[in-house]
C-alpha cells in the first residue's frame, strides 16, 4: 500500500519536466548561468560558441527528458524503507547535432575505418579538427550532466513537495554512459609485451566506467528496476562494466509481438504510461537484468536492488489520447506544453542514446 499519493508525484514530475521533444517553454532560471559556467569549464569552439548565441532551444532543453529509453523513475530500495530518485538522459538535441557536425567533418576528409558493422569515420586526435571535436564533445557532457543535475532539482523538489522529505544529495550517483574520457590505462603491449601505462582516450558505447570502489547505475527496464553497483576495476574490461541490460529486439519487433495486454500485465502495480506509443520500450524487448548481472560479477558488485514504484517516459501521443494512462490505477492527464517545431522536424533531430 502507497502511504504518499504517488499519482500525484507522477503528476507533479510530469508536469514540471518536460519529456519526447517538449522543451521548457521558458528557460529555467539557471539555465542561462549554467550554460556559462559550462563554457568557462569546456571552451567550446566558434562553432560551437555560434549556436550558443542562436539557438535559445539550448537554454531550454536544459531539464528537460527526451524520449526512447529515457527515463524518470521513483524507485525502492528492496528490504529497506528507502526510496531513490533515478533519471536516464544525456545531451539532448546539443549532443547529437554536434556528433553530427563533427562525423560529417571527419566523412569530409575521406578517410574511413572499415569493419563488420560498415565504416566509421574518425579524426586524429592531435589535428586541428579532432582537438575541436574534444573540445566541443566535453562541453556536451557537461550540458548532459547539467541536463540530469536540473531534473533531479525538478525532481527532488516534486518528492518533497508530496512526503515532506529532503533527498540526501551527498550519496547522490552520476554514471555518464556511451561516452569518452581521458584516462591513465595500465595495458599489456602485445608488440613488446611490456605492461604500459598511459594517458589514453577510452570511447565506452553501451557501457560505463567500473573503476574500483565507484559507484554505477545498471539499469532494466521500465518493468524490472535497476541495479546500483560498486566497480572492481578489472582490466581486462579497461575498468568497465555494461551499462544497462540492453535490448533483445528492435523497437519495430517488440511493437509488432509483444501484445499490448501483456505489455499492461508487465506493468501491473507500477505508475507509468503504457500507451501503445511506449510498447517499444516493454520489459519484454530487454534482456533478463538477473543475467546480466551475473555476467559480469567479476566486474561490478551489487550495492543495491532498485525496484520502481513510478516510471515516467517521454513518447508521442497518437490520435486524440491527450493524457499519460496508468497500467493500473487510475489515469492522469498531463499539463499542456509548447510545442516548438513541427514534429516530423522534431522527430529527425531526436536521437536515442
Ligand atoms: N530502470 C529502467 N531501465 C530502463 C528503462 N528503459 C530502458 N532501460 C535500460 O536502460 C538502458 C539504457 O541504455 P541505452 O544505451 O540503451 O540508453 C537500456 O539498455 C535498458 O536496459 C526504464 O524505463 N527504466
Ligand atoms: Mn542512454
Amino acid at each position: 500500500m502507497y502511504v504518499y499519493p504517488v499519482f500525484k508525484l507522477q503528476g507533479l514530475i510530469k508536469d514540471r519536466i518536460p519529456t519526447s521533444f517538449e522543451s521548457h517553454s521558458q528557460q529555467l532560471s539557471w539555465a542561462k548561468g549554467t550554460l556559462q559556467d559550462i563554457s568557462r569549464e569546456h571552451h567550446p569552439t566558434d562553432y560551437l560558441a555560434a549556436r550558443l548565441d542562436r539557438e535559445t532551444k539550448i537554454a531550454k532543453q536544459l531539464g528537460t527528458l527526451g524520449g526512447g529509453n529515457h527515463f524518470i523513475e521513483v524507485v525502492y530500495s528492496e528490504g529497506s524503507e528507502q526510496v531513490w530518485c533515478m533519471l536516464h538522459s544525456g545531451s539532448r538535441n546539443v549532443g547529437n547535432t554536434t556528433a553530427s557536425f563533427y562525423d560529417q567533418v571527419a566523412g569530409n576528409r575521406g578517410v574511413a575505418l572499415r569493419g563488420h558493422a560498415g565504416s566509421l569515420n574518425y579524426l586524429e586526435i592531435d589535428s586541428a579538427d579532432g582537438q575541436d571535436y574534444l573540445k566541443d564533445m566535453q562541453w556536451c557532457q557537461a550540458y548532459a550532466r547539467e541536463n540530469r543535475r536540473s531534473m533531479l532539482d525538478l525532481m527532488v523538489s516534486s518528492v518533497e513537495e508530496v512526503t515532506g522529505k529532503r533527498a540526501d544529495m551527498s550519496r547522490a550517483v552520476n554514471a555518464h554512459h556511451n561516452f569518452c574520457q581521458c584516462e591513465k590505462c595500465r595495458f599489456y603491449d602485445h608488440k613488446t609485451g611490456a605492461v604500459k601505462e598511459k594517458d589514453l582516450w577510452v570511447t565506452r558505447k553501451g557501457a560505463t566506467s567500473a573503476r574500483a570502489g565507484q559507484y554505477g547505475i545498471i539499469p532494466g527496464s521500465m518493468g524490472v528496476g535497476s541495479y546500483i553497483v560498486k566497480g572492481r576495476g578489472a582490466r581486462g574490461s579497461w575498468q568497465s562494466c555494461s551499462h544497462g541490460a540492453g535490448r533483445t529486439m528492435s523497437r519495430t519487433r517488440a511493437k509488432k509481438i509483444i501484445p499490448q495486454e501483456d505489455f499492461e500485465a508487465s506493468m501491473r502495480g507500477i505508475i507509468c504510461d503504457t500507451d501503445p506509443a511506449v510498447r517499444d520500450e516493454a520489459p519484454q524487448a530487454y534482456k533478463d537484468l538477473g543475467q546480466v548481472l551475473k555476467n559480469q560479477a567479476d566486474l561490478v558488485e551489487v550495492e543495491h536492488r532498485l525496484l520502481p514504484l513510478v516510471n515516467v517516459k517521454g513518447f508521442e501521443e497518437k490520435g486524440s489520447f491527450s493524457g499519460g494512462r496508468s497500467s493500473s490505477r487510475g489515469s492522469f492527464s498531463p499539463g499542456g506544453r509548447k510545442r516548438s517545431k513541427s514534429k516530423k522536424k522534431q522527430r529527425k533531430a531526436s536521437r536515442r542514446t
